[in-house]
């Protein structure tokens, strides 16, 4: 399906692409993503890898703050606005990024990888500004794609000190970064695609029949689990679209023809272009709608920890623990699987760090369930368990989201860090040596599945996993409620110090539900920093 649309996305991008980001690597883009989509035909509406890292982009654009910036708050909201950066380096993800208290989204990469960056291809939510933009360029990346809405250095917002200099300076930006795009090796553009015409309806599907929703449908039952859904969905797509989409039309138009991509306002161009920014946007919102924190969060399950777990660190807050959470969920869109998609993700904790809006966290790897890498379409049995013949079965075959993110991870596991694993689903026996064999510490899962024997497939060792502290996904119980008053509790139940402490509602509070979780976020995102993150949340 998706086939067609990547194709059909072609002919809509071309004119203004070609010529508007003089993208040298539109062929490329072209057949990146004909192969990316005709690999594997025959299963459901599936992203395509453009997509998938755009809507990473704009989804770390938003990855909470576990502290406050230091930085002079005005100074920020008046000129640059926080980016979310995904880096790709032979179709896999080097690194999650968005930009720190000092530091531009583009400058943490650089920090961060150096020369890895070469050869590599960006996928920002914004346009980086002309600081970025000349680093960039000079490490050899191959390809900076942006998001076509404002820009890092923003022509939107406008600052305490009069808009007019503001814009000045913001103008100025624009004029270097269209010179240095002009003169630069890196094909820099626009790559998002159109989306296939089911594929917004597939995710909402599979989002609000999530195992997360699952989850809180089975622990209340009276709960109008659709209702919910709906209303977390409406709570984001208002939240995103002040965030990314740029609501008035001659406002839009007039910073895409600032930022060279005058060839996008034209019709039909422009609306196309429009509608695609909207439908993607929509997809972010169904897809972080599907694991709402309002009574439900990650908790340890096993109250007493045993000598090895006790000396564990902390688990991360409840907002990182979702946010990375829904990374694995979008990368599960990008399954092979035509029953279920799964998605993985694994960040640990360095020991320095800050230079990232990440804070100490960093990317060690992502995968989703698919066939071996290069394997063709229908080489592979790819039935289930309902299959009598057992030939027939994909399971043999399949290579889990968890196992994707360990072979294809960037970065080292070290003992001495905290690294942990958030995968969509509940680990099966075949992952659980793997997990533990690599040094992961933490996962933070859902269990519906676990303690089943399906045949093929089993769940039946990770209750009896010791050694590595499981954050489940699960209703926050009264106990817990009458705990968070004596403080601010991390996922593994420590009673920990932080700074937000003040900021943040708990879950049993008397506030309506509807308004506790997605919108805390619209007034701390107005200030252009995302949200800013904290750990309501306590032990078992
Ligand atoms: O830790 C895991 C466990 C499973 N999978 C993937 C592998 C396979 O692609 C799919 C199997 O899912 P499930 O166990 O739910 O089986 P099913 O095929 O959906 O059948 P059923 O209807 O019996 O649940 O999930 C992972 O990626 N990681």
């Amino acid at each position: 399906m998706e086939t067609t649309n990547a194709v059909q996305s072609i002919q809509d991008f071309t004119p203004s692409c070609a010529a508007s980001c003089k993208c040298k690597g539109y062929q490329d883009v072209k057949e990146d993503s004909i192969q990316t989509e005709t690999k594997v035909q025959g299963h459901g509406p599936r992203l395509s890898k453009a997509n998938l890292f755009t809507l990473l982009s704009l989804w770390m654009e938003l990855f909470p703050r576990e502290e406050k910036e230091d930085r002079n708050e005005n100074e920020i909201v008046a000129q640059t606005r926080s980016t979310g950066l995904v880096v790709v380096r032979d179709q896999r993800v080097l690194g999650l990024h968005c930009s720190g208290s000092e530091l531009h989204a583009g400058q943490v990469a650089v920090i961060r990888h150096g020369p890895k960056l070469a050869a590599s291809e960006l996928y920002f939510s914004r346009k980086p500004c002309a600081t970025c933009l000349k680093m960039l360029i000079n490490v050899g990346v191959s390809r900076i794609s942006f998001w076509p809405g404002d820009p890092e250095f923003s022509l939107l917002v406008g600052g305490c000190n009069g808009m007019d200099s503001i814009s000045q300076e913001a103008v100025l930006d624009a004029i270097a970064s269209e010179k240095l795009k002009s003169n630069s090796r890196p094909h820099i553009g626009v790559a998002m695609q159109p989306l296939a015409l089911s594929f917004q309806q597939f995710v909402m599907e599979t989002s609000s029949g999530c195992e997360f929703m699952g989850r809180i449908s089975e622990d209340c039952p009276d709960l109008d689990i659709g209702d919910l859904f709906h209303r977390q969905m409406k709570q984001n797509m208002d939240t995103f679209s002040r965030e990314f989409l740029i609501l008035q039309e001659q406002r839009h138009r007039d910073i895409l023809a600032t930022i060279g991509l005058e060839n996008f306002c034209m019709e039909p161009y422009f609306s196309n272009l429009r509608q695609n920014m909207r439908e993607l946007v929509r997809v972010l919102a169904s897809v972080a709608a599907s694991v709402p924190l309002l009574q439900h969060g990650f908790y340890r399950k096993d109250p007493q920890p045993t000598a090895s777990e006790s000396v564990q660190p902390p688990g991360v807050s409840q907002e990182t623990a979702r946010h990375c959470t829904i990374q694995a969920r979008l990368l599960a869109y990008r399954t092979e699987d035509s029953k279920i998609g799964v998605g993985a993700v694994i960040w640990a904790e360095g020991k320095f760090g800050g230079c990232d809006g990440t804070g100490r966290l960093y990317l060690v790897g992502c995968g989703y369930n698919a066939y071996p890498v290069g394997s063709e379409y229908g080489e592979y049995p790819q039935m289930g368990n309902k299959q009598q013949d057992r030939k027939r079965r994909k399971y043999r075959y399949i290579i889990h989201a968890e196992q994707n993110a360990l072979s294809f991870r960037s970065a080292e596991i070290r003992e001495e860090e905290n690294t942990m694993l958030f995968v969509t689903k509940c680990p099966c026996d075949e992952c659980i040596p793997l997990i533990q064999g690599a040094g992961v510490k933490q996962i933070y899962t859902t269990d519906l599945d676990s303690g089943k024997d399906k045949g093929d497939i089993s769940y039946l060792r990770f209750s009896g996993l010791r050694g590595v502290l499981k954050f489940i996904w699960q209703k926050t119980s009264l106990t817990r409620c009458a705990s968070e008053h004596a403080g601010p509790h991390l996922a593994n139940g420590c009673v920990g110090k932080h700074r937000r402490q003040a900021e943040q509602e708990p879950y049993c509070n008397k506030r309506p539900r509807s308004a506790m979780t997605e919108d805390h976020t619209p007034c701390l995102l107005n200030n252009g920093l995302g949200p800013l993150a904290s750990s309501p949340v306590s032990p078992d």
